[in-house]
């Protein structure tokens, strides 16, 4: 039975256990620890987001679902198996408007953040000397509060930093998002129903499916605004003189992509979302 490690509260958990239900996996209805779903052939145990990465690097669990962020400031060898698409956000060193620009700046200043090892890794290997002070959380409240000059942390709006005062400089230590991570004792193969099922529900998440119909000569044109993933269903019609076209449409593309088609003298025109799909 594959064992896989869940976040268990903070932003990744409800976006993960949304992602693993769409999936057609078993879903936890209250506090469980442990939650097995045998039909499914896996077992899921709710850990702390930051724990899940050194369970995983241990290889006591097979796979889990971490932000890449915290994979890295684990500091453990577990691989970065799939990009899961939610919880997206940058890092980055922040400062009272004004007052840096350059990562150079942050030499002999206090570092406030609750990524110790990712930053005290990115600064090194700079060689900029300065004080990591470690936070739980909040970090953006240490420079007004006195305990440090400069914070690294999450930003997804930016509406924090904005709000304490702080400006972001230099460029971002890195883009992070939701990933699936994997141990190295757990091969590919024993990953990849659980591996196909989540790309199902990205899949399923940003395509959909549009259908027309276009006469003979026209065919040419309205098919190449659709390629599809490989290439477009076409079927003829009834009446003989025209076809039925069905591909796949990036979901954000598909009115423009409507729109094209309608130019190119296709009509019944018509946009329907995926459920599930395996690619
Ligand atoms: N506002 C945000 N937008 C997008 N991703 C975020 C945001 N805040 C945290 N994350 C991501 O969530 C993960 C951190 O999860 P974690 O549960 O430890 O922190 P949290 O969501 O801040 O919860 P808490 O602070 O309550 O412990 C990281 O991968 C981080 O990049
Ligand atoms: O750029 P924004 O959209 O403002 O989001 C970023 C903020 O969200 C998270 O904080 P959270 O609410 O989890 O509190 P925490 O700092 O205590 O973790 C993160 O740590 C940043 O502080
Ligand atoms: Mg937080």
């Amino acid at each position: 039975m594959l064992r896989i490690a869940v976040p268990n509260k903070g932003s990744l958990s409800e976006p993960a256990a949304e992602m693993l239900a769409e999936a057609g996996y078993r879903r936890r209805r209250g506090r469980e620890l442990v939650l097995p779903d045998p039909d499914n052939g896996v077992e899921f145990f709710f850990l702390r987001p930051r724990d899940i990465a050194v369970y995983v690097g241990e290889g006591t669990v097979d796979a889990g679902i971490t932000g890449r962020d915290l994979l890295l400031d684990s500091g453990v060898e577990a691989t970065e198996h799939r990009a899961l698409g939610f919880a997206r956000s940058t890092f980055r060193f922040a400062a009272p408007a004004g007052t840096m620009d350059d990562v150079a700046q942050i030499a002999g200043k206090r570092v406030a953040t609750s990524y110790d090892v990712l930053v005290a890794d990115y600064l090194r290997e700079r060689g900029v000397e300065a004080k990591v002070v470690h936070l739980d959380g909040a970090v953006e409240s240490a420079v007004q509060l006195g305990i440090a000059d400069v914070v690294a942390d999450v930003v997804e709006t930016g509406s924090t930093l904005r709000s304490a005062g702080l400006e972001v400089f230099g460029e971002p230590l890195l883009q992070s998002e939701a990933v699936l991570i994997r141990s190295k004792k757990a091969t590919q193969n024993e990953l990849s129903v659980l591996d196909r099922r989540l790309q199902g529900v990205l899949v399923a998440r940003s395509y959909v499916l549009i259908d027309y119909d276009v006469s003979a000569e026209k065919l040419e044109d309205a098919v190449r605004v659709t390629p599809g993933f490989e290439s477009p269903t076409v079927s003829p019609l009834h009446n003989g003189a025209s076809y039925a076209v069905r591909a796949m449409v990036a979901k954000d593309a598909a009115n423009r992509v409507m729109d094209e088609l309608y130019e190119a003298g296709a009509r019944a025109i018509l946009v329907t979302s995926i459920h599930a799909c395996r690619i």
